[in-house]
């Protein structure tokens, strides 16, 4: 197995890494601190994750990270592989996110799945792999400190003895089963045999000859008792047979007598109803003449020929037609009278309408005579406004027949008139000014004067050539000062011929809003006047058409009167049909009463019929009843005389005889005998049973005694199989131990090579002893620190060649992987170091990791790492140092 690349991403101090690994031997190194362990760690956590850590999952990725990446790949019996591992950190824990083992055969996923079968490819788990191939920093003494056991574990382990122990013990636990079901099943084999024994000690076959034969003899009892008692039933039979018979004419005898009785009941009950049934013929006979008495009154109330259906059916069709006729007529008249009232409330509504319509436009008349009274009052008030606002009008024109302007230019003089004042004042605001200046002027030029200097230049001077400039100041000063009176009295003109003008402007706008209400008040007079008109003319024409109106409902009254006259003479005809028409139906009455007599004769005619003829029925029956009568008797006398008391008499005493015997026979004799029987037979069966029995047992003997001896030869072999097994490991590690001693010493020697120690003894149970030149013998922990470095990559190697030739190339191991294997070393024994190395090599070890600073093991580097940490960012890099440049790459470490 070879590392062929590792890419790490945030793991530690790196941020990014890459690196390709060659086979050979690679040295690593840099400055402390620098990652070149961690490249190491790196590869050991991508095989075996969270259990290759000393710390935990969270150390791994670089502090201030949220995730770490690491991928390794390797190639492994010829296969590649590539495991992808991230842990992600979250809050203060960090997780696998992922973990992807890829094979040539198939992807594995799962940091569990991940480990199991990384430890299954390579034989070994993550503590199997510390201990044979990866020799961590500082980890001298591990192996030497380990006790014998310990030791004993762990090669055995890597060399898979500890399966052979696994088997053992499993031989072991299957031996102790077999025990366990001998021993049961020879405890059941014994309790069948003391079964058998004590079946056999009973004597069955003669209890069963004397249980048969007593119950032959029980049997045949039996028989005969029931036997006895059959005849014993015969006999009750016949009796009882006898007995019943003449029960049987006993009852019959009692019947016919009974029939007899009945009989002459009977007839004399009908005989009672035959007197009956003539009382009443009788009576009907007189209802039918008293009826033919109230027929003939009846009769003589009608128009009657005589009392006969058909008589009765002529004078009905009379009075139908005569009955249809008035109908008729009264229904006429009834819709006629209907018809007149009708009209007659028609009218009456419409004149009432007509009244009312009448009566509202006489007031609504009222209504336009007092609104053209309001608007004459209004009219009144409206002209007295008129002359005051026109008297006005006229004193305002008065006004501007002395003005400058007519009425209507007043607004537009004020304006001129301001524009003048105001012109007028600036010129007189003008001239003070230059009034002001001219006396300030003509002031400093007496004061220059009067110093003796000119006062035009202000230069001293003789003479007076300058005093003509004081005259033109004083002179242009005085003019100034005219000017600003005269501009003085035009400014108060002006505001006077202002104020008269303001005046005249307000006369103007006063008249103006004077004219606004006259039009308006003119306007109002027209409306008023036209109002007056209107409303007045309204109300005549409403009051001509309630005259109207009033004459035309006075006509409709008069006609509602008349059809109400016509439809009262109407009714009175109605009122007399009607009465015919119940005169009608007394007459009907009449008929009816004589057609119900009719009836009522028919029917009693009837009933006396039907009774004469129920009484011949009657007779009739009677008759034949008295000829059964005699019948009876007849067989009453019969029968009187077949009863024989005698014969009765015997056969109950031979019944009762007979019915004692069964009863004894059978409550107490035969029960007894079945009872005994029984008891015999569940004997019998009981022997049977047991005889049964004894016979499954001796079988089921047979069966345990083969199981028995079968499982005893089980036990021997596995018994044979786990000592097998026990020796096989003893004697496979005796010849592991031979061979790790040997090569032990081998290695020991080749990297130590002190005169001092003879040799090293690796004993059975993997004890470590070494042997000085004079024989005594030295515990590993006394020898010194070197000492014991060097013993304890001796150790190491030595498992790593046993493992590596032990295996015999099927699954070659993981690279050799040394981690600062010099620290304890003195430069002689870092040489014979690196002839170990190569001596490893040279056994056939493809890739040899070494971690060191040592110089002579770097020159012995067939591929040289180097590791790198950025002093700002702390982070580190790796890089390889292609062999031409090593010399130049040492050189400058
Ligand atoms: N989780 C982490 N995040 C960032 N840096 C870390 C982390 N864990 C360790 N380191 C840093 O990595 C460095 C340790 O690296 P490592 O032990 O690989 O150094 P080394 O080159 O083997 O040194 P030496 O020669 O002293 O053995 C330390 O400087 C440490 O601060
Ligand atoms: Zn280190």
């Amino acid at each position: 197995m070879r590392f062929t690349h590792i890419a790490l991403q945030n793991f530690k101090p790196y941020e990014d890494a890459e690196l390709d690994l060659r086979d050979g031997v690679t040295v690593i190194h840099g400055v402390n601190g620098s990652g070149k362990s961690s490249l190491l760690e790196a590869c050991f956590f991508a095989l075996y994750g969270s259990k290759a850590l000393d710390g935990t999952l969270e150390d791994v990725v670089t502090t201030g990270e949220d995730d770490a990446e690491i991928t390794l790949e390797f190639v492994h019996a010829g296969g590649q592989y590539r495991i992808d591992r991230r842990v992600r950190v979250s809050g203060d824990r960090a997780t696998t996110a992922k973990c992807v083992l890829e094979g040539p055969d198939e992807t594995i996923e799962g940091a569990r799945n991940v480990r199991k079968a990384v430890a299954s490819l390579l034989r070994m788990d993550n503590e199997a792999f510390v201990n044979c191939a990866y020799v961590q920093q500082g980890e001298v003494n591990k192996l030497i400190n380990a006790t014998p056991a310990q030791r004993q574990d762990m090669i055995d382990g890597l060399l898979q003895l500890g399966k052979l122990e696994t088997y053992r013990e499993r031989a072991g636990d299957a031996r102790l089963g077999v025990e366990d079901v001998l021993t049961s099943k020879r405890s059941v084999l014994e309790d069948v045999e003391s079964q058998i024994e004590a079946k056999e000690d009973e004597n069955l076959h003669s209890r069963l000859n004397a249980l048969e034969s007593e119950l032959s003899e029980v049997t045949s009892k039996i028989e005969r008792y029931e036997d006895q008692r059959d005849k014993a039933r015969q006999t009750l039979e016949a009796a009882q047979s006898t007995l019943d018979e003449h029960e049987e004419k006993r009852e019959r005898l009692a019947e016919v007598e009974s029939a007899i009785d009945e009989l002459k009941a009977k007839i004399a009950d009908d005989e009672t109803t035959r007197d009956r049934l003539t009382e009443r013929i009788r009576e009907l006979d007189e209802n039918v003449d008293e009826l033919d008495d109230d027929i003939e009154a009846a009769v003589s109330k009608t128009d009657l020929d005589e009392a006969s259906d058909d008589a009765l059916a002529a004078a009905r069709e009379t009075l139908d037609d005569r009955e249809a006729e008035i109908r008729e007529e009264l229904s006429e008249a009834r819709t006629k009278a209907q018809a007149l009232t009708t009209q007659a409330d028609r009218l009456k509504e419409r004149a009432e309408d007509l009244e009312s319509r009448a009566k509202e436009k006489r007031e609504s008349a009222e209504e336009d005579e007092a609104a053209a009274g309001d608007a004459a009052a209004d009219l009144d008030e409206l002209r007295e406004t008129q002359a005051d606002i026109e008297s006005s009008l006229a004193s305002i024109d008065e006004t501007f027949e002395d003005a400058p302007v007519d009425r209507g230019d007043a607004a537009d003089l004020l304006a001129e008139r301001r524009d003048t004042l105001s012109e007028t004042r600036e010129s007189l605001a003008e001239t003070e000014t230059e009034l002001k200046n001219a006396r300030e002027r003509l002031a400093e030029a007496r004061e220059l004067r009067d110093a003796g200097k000119c006062p035009e230049c202000g230069q001293p001077v003789d003479g007076s050539p300058h005093v003509d400039a004081i005259a033109e100041r004083e002179a242009a000063v005085e003019s100034l000062e005219a000017n600003c009176e005269s501009l003085e009295s035009k400014v108060e003109s002006c505001r006077s011929a202002v104020e008269a003008a303001k005046q005249l402007e307000e006369a103007e706008s006063r008249a103006a809003s004077l004219e606004d209400r006259l039009s308006l008040a003119e306007e109002r007079i027209a409306d008023r006047e036209e109002t007056v008109e209107s409303r007045r003319d309204a109300a005549e024409t409403k009051r001509e058409e309630a005259t109207e109106l009033e004459a035309d409902a006075e006509e409709k009254r008069e006609a509602a009167a008349t059809q109400a006259d016509r439809a009262a003479t109407v009714k009175e005809t109605v009122t007399a049909l009607e009465s015919d028409l119940e005169a009608l139906s007394d007459r009907r009455d009449d008929l009816d009463r004589v057609e119900s007599l009719l009836d009522d004769r028919e029917a009693a005619i009837d009933d006396r019929d039907r009774l004469r003829e129920k009484r011949e029925t009657l007779a009739e029956v009677n008759d034949e009843r008295r000829e059964h009568l005699q019948d009876r008797r007849d067989r009453r006398a019969e029968l009187r005389e077949a009863v024989d008391e005698d014969a009765v008499e015997d056969a109950r005493s031979r019944k009762q005889k007979a019915e004692s015997y069964i009863g004894q026979v059978e409550s107490d004799v035969l029960p007894d005998l079945r009872e005994k029987r029984d008891d015999l037979q569940s004997k019998i069966g009981g022997v049977k049973a047991d005889l049964e029995r004894l016979s499954e047992l001796r079988e089921r003997r047979e069966e345990l005694a083969e199981r028995v001896d079968a499982l005893q030869s089980l036990h021997d072999e596995v018994t044979d199989l786990e000592s097998t097994y026990g020796d096989l490991r003893a004697e496979l590690r005796q010849r592991n131990v031979e061979i790790l001693e040997r090569m032990l010493n081998e290695t020991f020697d080749l990297v130590y090579g002190n005169d001092a120690y003879s040799r090293i003894r690796l004993d059975g149970e993997y004890g470590l002893t070494v042997f000085q030149k004079d024989g005594t013998a030295l515990q590993p922990e006394q020898l010194s620190g070197g000492e014991r470095a060097l013993f304890n990559l001796s150790l190491r190697c030595a498992i790593y060649r046993l493992l590596a030739e032990g295996i015999d190339g099927a699954a070659p191991l993981p690279p050799l992987i040394l981690d600062e294997p010099t620290v304890f070393l003195d430069d002689g024994h870092v040489s014979r170091l690196v002839d170990l190395v190569e001596e490893m090599q040279r056994r056939g070890v493809k890739q040899i990791l070494i971690v060191s600073h040592d110089d002579e093991l770097v020159g012995a580097a067939d591929d040289l790492v180097r590791v790198e940490k950025n002093p700002t960012t702390n982070r580190s890099s790796v890089e390889r140092t292609d062999a031409p440049d090593l010399q130049s790459a040492l050189a400058d470490d």
